[in-house]
């Protein structure tokens, strides 16, 4: 343990300490105002004059981000000051005590390294991070410059630089990430919705140095109308999924494997990567795919954009009245239940022009032996790689994040509209899949056959019917967060 007696707190004489578990105070005159900080909840600390000391005194500031009953995160300020600042003498302590809560706070530090001596903490501070953050004006109900006025604060306390860039059109995030250096940020943030974040791992996969790009930490705050990506991150971490929630995990939280999709669809998608030697367009998803029911609720909901996340209660009442079926062929290699994928990078080292597809038959020919095929009317049909598509639709409660399958959840005929109002009823806490009519299929690869005129949704962007094919590449890209 390090600990100190040059600081007082709240005027009080104190002894400051350190150690692997936590910041503790303790006033030796006063032990109620002891406290213990742990330091997952610590972000960081900064000093700064403090004029209402007389302006003396140069307080250590320790930033506390904790958690309050209700799921909320807040910020606190513990304001220590030294005391023997007056004579303004002691300002070494202030500056080893701001190293010291530096490298016990920083997520990168190893939690299993042994106690480190003082002098060991302060030859080695850890690294000043900075982040690119880019905001999408008119994400959801168009909140993303507000939101992001208020995780600002977050950020700098945990010593994180900022470069911030709105979006001043569609495509604009795709641009930004095909071409920034990587070497000049250690995280890209958006704010905004599962849409913005697409248009950034489609940026990615344009480059050349695509398979260093996708490894690049990215990070996501909800600020959107779905959120899918953002609320499995919070589900994962424990936390609500809020924007000063998941910017904890953006700060205190470590790069995380996440599993990618090749898209590969004959319809065109201004966006889509052509791979070189296919005539196909390809196209990268993280989130889902859907079709018939879910697809056109996905879709058509674009013109409720005001209600924010209501818009899809909306559309999806709307859809159920409208009786509609759909028909198409699904074919796919299932998975066995104790399925071990490898991860893609242990895979391969030629990484080429593209992800290498391996299971998935050429484009339009036939799959290869032990592929199974679901043909005739779907009412639902909705391929999660996590486990929310939006804050309230927790799909696939099995999904992992990096487990390099594919859920397929599925209602096989025509439902009823008693069916549906069940299946949707049901959603929000994941009891959908206990339902008779509804069917989950583990894959790492399928293929979807539906006629030209049928919508597809894939991470929320649209696209046209005929073939698609979709194969995971297990732990190929790295977002932000923590697992609790
Ligand atoms: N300045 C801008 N003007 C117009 N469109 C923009 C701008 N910046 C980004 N966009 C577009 O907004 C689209 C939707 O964004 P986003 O995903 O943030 O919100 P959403 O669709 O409401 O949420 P979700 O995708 O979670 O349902 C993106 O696909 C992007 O192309």
């Amino acid at each position: 343990m390090i600990s100190s007696n040059a600081f007082t707190y709240s005027r009080h004489e104190a002894i400051v300490s350190a150690s692997l578990d936590g910041f503790h105070i303790s006033v030796p005159k006063k032990p109620k105002m002891d406290v213990v900080f742990q330091w997952k909840d610590v972000l960081g600390a900064s000093t700064g004059q403090d004029s209402a000391l007389g302006g003396e005194n140069m307080p250590l500031t320790v930033h506390v981000f904790e958690k309050h009953k209700n799921g909320k995160r807040r910020l606190r300020d513990v304001v220590l000051t030294s005391s023997n600042g007056a004579s303004g003498t002691d300002q070494h302590d202030v500056e080893c005590w701001l190293k010291v809560i530096q490298y016990f706070a920083c997520p990168m530090r190893d939690p299993e390294a042994v106690m480190p001596t003082l002098d060991e903490i302060i030859q080695k501070p850890p690294k000043q991070r900075k982040f690119l953050v880019l905001i999408n004006p008119i994400g959801g109900t168009g909140k993303g410059e507000k939101t992001f006025e208020k995780i600002r604060p977050i950020l700098m306390n945990a010593n994180i630089l900022i470069e911030k860039v709105t979006t001043e059109r569609a495509q604009h995030a795709v641009d930004i990430a095909e071409n920034f250096d990587l070497t000049a940020y250690d995280c890209i943030v958006v704010v905004g919705g599962d849409g913005f974040a697409y248009e950034v791992i489609q940026g990615f996969m344009k480059r050349k140095d695509w398979a260093d790009a996708i490894r690049f930490p990215f990070g996501v705050i909800p600020a959107g109308s779905g959120n899918g990506l953002a609320k499995t991150m919070a589900e994962a971490a424990g936390e609500l999924c809020l924007p000063e929630n998941c910017t904890y995990f953006l700060a205190k939280g470590k790069p995380l494997e996440l599993d990618l999709a090749t898209l590969r669809t004959t319809s065109f998608y201004s966006i889509s990567y052509t791979v070189v030697g296919n005539p196909k367009e390809s196209s990268f998803i993280f989130l889902s795919l859907s079709w018939a029911f879910l697809a056109e609720v996905d879709i058509e909901s674009e013109k409720y954009r005001y209600l924010g996340s209501q818009r899809f209660t909306f559309a999806t009442i709307a859809k159920i009245m409208s009786s509609k079926g759909w028909n198409g062929k699904f074919t796919y290699l299932e998975a066995p239940e104790d399925d071990i994928v490898p991860n893609y990078w242990d895979l391969t080292e030629n990484h080429g022009q593209a992800p290498q597809v391996s299971l998935l038959p050429a484009f339009g020919e036939l799959p290869k032996e032990g592929w199974k095929t679901i043909e005739g009317a779907f009412s639902l049909f909705w391929a999660m790689n996590v486990s929310h598509a939006a804050l309230d639709a927790h799909v696939a409660p099995m999904a992992k994040l990096n487990d390099g399958h594919i859920y397929v959840v599925i209602m096989e005929g025509k439902a009823t509209k008693g069916d549906y109002l069940n299946v949707m009823l049901a959603l929000e806490k994941g009891q959908h899949i206990e339902k008779p009519c509804v069917k989950v299929i583990k894959t790492r690869a399928f293929e979807l056959e539906t006629p030209e005129g049928d919508l597809l949704s894939a991470d929320g962007e649209r696209y046209a019917g005929g073939l698609c094919q979709v194969e995971v590449h297990r732990g190929m890209a790295r977002v932000m967060g923590i697992l609790k």
